[in-house]
């Protein structure tokens, strides 16, 4: 099967010397589900923003459908992003608009400026909008402000408004990070249904190890920038995940030509560790 986003040796290097991504490689392929894990400041967020240029990427490409993003600007970039659906861990709704425009929002690439300021938006749109949060169970809240929701409900607001835009690839950055235990499983059970009807390949970022072996139909383990498992939920035993998270907090960091430091974030900032570099490092 051929993969619907490519990546290869990306390395992200933030200011002068945070080097978020060491060299990740990685092919999705579609209908995938795959959750993302690892410490704080593995890398995930960065990893996801990547894809569809929230950030640019310092080294590396990102074949999407066919097309290399990292060399993208202007027109065309937002053409591809047109595909890439995103959900934030904070909402991004537009608090003082109610819930069916912030749905209908998912369409704006696709509909002619003066349309959307006037709110001219197509009937199939509008009726596919109320169909969506029917399915997520927000059919009385419609046509209320989406500031005076829960953040669970937001949550299923922006699910509905990336699935409007009916994308090809669904990237989610921490989408239950702010909710509690019982709202965070309703989002991740509608991200997980939604996806998998529309046969979407979704790429989720999350802290919880439990949401991603109940949901993913593949983990990725991340850390310190470098991918350090990829396999099925069943495969990443109790002993890997301890792996992953194990150690204390890190960041990598540039000194000098070729050579990484590894700065221990715990221990008083100052120790620091060198690191044996591959070939393929910078
Ligand atoms: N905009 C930025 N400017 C500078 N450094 C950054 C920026 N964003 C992230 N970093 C650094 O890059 C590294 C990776 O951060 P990132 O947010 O991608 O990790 P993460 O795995 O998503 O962490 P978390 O789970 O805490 O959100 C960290 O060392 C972080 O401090």
């Amino acid at each position: 099967m051929n993969s619907l986003l490519s990546i290869k040796n990306l390395v992200k290097v933030y200011g002068k010397d945070t080097r978020a991504l060491n060299g990740i490689s990685l092919d999705f392929y579609p209908g995938e589900f795959i959750v993302i894990i690892g410490p704080s400041g593995a890398g995930k967020s960065t990893l996801i923003r990547n894809i569809n240029r929230l950030v640019d990427p310092t080294k590396g490409e990102v074949i999407f459908d066919g097309q290399h993003l990292e060399k993208l600007s202007g027109r065309k970039l937002r053409k591809e992003r047109s595909k890439i659906g995103m959900i934030f861990q904070h909402y991004n709704l537009v608090g003082r608009t109610n819930v069916i425009k912030n749905v209908l929002h998912g369409q704006l690439s696709n509909v002619p400026l003066y349309k959307s300021l006037f709110g001219l938006y197509r009937h199939e749109d509008k009726q596919e909008a109320i169909t969506l949060l029917k399915k997520v169970g927000l059919e009385d809240q419609i046509y209320k402000r989406a500031d005076t929701l829960s953040g669970g409900q937001m949550q299923r607001v922006g699910i509905c408004r990336a699935i409007l835009q009916r994308p090809q690839l669904l990237l989610a950055d921490e989408p239950i990070a702010s909710l509690d235990p019982l709202s965070a499983n309703i989002v991740m059970q509608q991200l997980h249904t939604i996806s998998q009807e529309k046969k979407l390949t979704c790429i989720v970022n999350l802290h919880q190890v439990d949401y991603a072996k109940k949901y993913a139909t593949r983990i990725i383990g991340i850390k310190k920038g470098t991918v350090v498992f990829d396999g099925s939920p069943s495969q990443l035993t109790d002993e890997i995940t301890q792996d992953i998270y194990e150690g204390k907090e890190s960041q990598l960091t540039l000194k000098g030509e070729g050579e990484v430091v590894e700065k221990e974030l715990d221990m008083g900032g100052e120790q620091s560790k060198r690191l044996a570099v591959g070939q393929n490092n910078e």
